[in-house]
């Protein structure tokens, strides 16, 4: 069978995220941000914004991360409630804060961002956490390349998170996601990524993490790198234009939609990984995988939070039946 009109066999269970959620000031005049006098507040994290795309599709994903009890943990926590996202793995550790993050306000191009989050308390998730977990009724586990470089119980724990999933039969799925500005070198992160993308069922890159882990570049070599290097399927995000993907004997390219004007780019990975995620989870086709992946990266172009236009199914429908293709 064709890899388009294929689907991927994912067990019955419960879908796990591991991460940091910070609350995010975005700037509400364009500039510099030790300029700007407002600022709206909202959450992010990477991981958390896949939770926030699979709960508006029908998932109830679990989200393991540490908090503490201050208003940015409380803003956290009561979003994640507000979004059905499962929090019976968030623990608290008092003795560090809440991280936070700012993001620039930009008429073009992506917006500049700036962290307050070393020592967090989520930088203090470890292997015990992750040791703590059942895995047993965990048919996913969806990673991304922020989390291990937090801190060295970071990193250990995003290892153990994918040994366990593996170990016990979970799909395991990973967005490198590239944070150079947060790891303590470029080659212990170009090591551990590609690390952790060997051990990957599925693996989400763009055409630039191709290049920065493996010197690729364009989507078929990208692609076939990360198949060398031990996924099973790669899908690579091709920006608007769609989405490549191969298992490495057979690939499959789907057209992206087209937006008028792109308000803001910060999340759109993480919508694309949850609209590729929740087709997967549903039985859809890889092609259907993409499509949805394509249509939840192009909704979140159009909003300035990392994760509150993503869609319910209803939403999800109009925008696509209102939304010419690319070509
Ligand atoms: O930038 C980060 O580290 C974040 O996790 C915050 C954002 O929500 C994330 O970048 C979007 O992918």
């Amino acid at each position: 069978m064709a890899l388009g009109e294929s689907t991927v066999a994912i067990r019955p269970g419960k879908v796990l995220l591991v991460g940091e959620a910070m609350t995010l000031f975005t700037a509400e005049q364009e500039g510099d941000l030790a300029e700007v006098s407002t600022f709206g507040a909202s959450v992010a994290g990477a991981e958390l914004n896949v939770c926030v795309g699979l709960s508006r599709l029908g998932q109830k994903p679990v989200y393991m991360t540490k908090l503490a009890h201050d208003p940015a943990g409380d803003r956290i926590r009561a979003f994640m409630e507000r979004n059905g996202i499962d929090t019976s793995l968030v623990s608290y550790d008092d003795d560090h804060l809440t991280g936070f993050m700012m993001k620039s306000k930009v008429s073009h191009g992506d917006p500049k961002t700036a962290y307050w989050r070393k020592n967090s308390a989520a930088s203090t998730l470890s292997p015990a956490d992750v040791d703590a977990v059942d895995f047993s009724d965990i048919s996913l586990v969806h990673l991304t390349g922020i989390l291990p470089p937090l801190s060295e119980t970071t990193l250990a724990a995003a290892k153990e998170l994918i040994a366990k999933a593996r170990e016990n039969g979970a799909y395991v799925s990973f967005d490198p996601n590239l944070r150079p500005a947060i790891w303590p070198s470029l080659d212990l992160m170009r090591k551990t990524l590609v690390e952790l993308a060997a051990q990957s069922d599925l693996v989400l890159p763009g055409v630039g993490e191709g290049r920065e882990l493996f010197g690729a570049d364009d989507l078929a070599s990208t692609a076939q790198a990360f198949i060398d290097n031990g996924a099973k399927l790669v899908v690579v995000k091709d920006g608007p234009a769609g989405a490549y993907a191969t298992d490495g004997n057979d690939s499959t390219y789907v057209h992206g939609f087209v937006v008028d004007k792109v308000v803001d780019t910060v999340g759109c990975g993480d919508g694309f990984a949850a609209g590729t995620l929740s087709a997967l989870l549903d039985g859809r086709t890889v092609d259907e995988a993409l499509e949805r992946g394509c249509a939840l990266g192009a909704i979140q172009t159009q909003f300035v939070s990392d994760n509150e236009g993503l869609p319910t199914p209803e939403e999800l429908e109009a925008f696509k039946a209102s939304h010419r293709r690319a070509e």
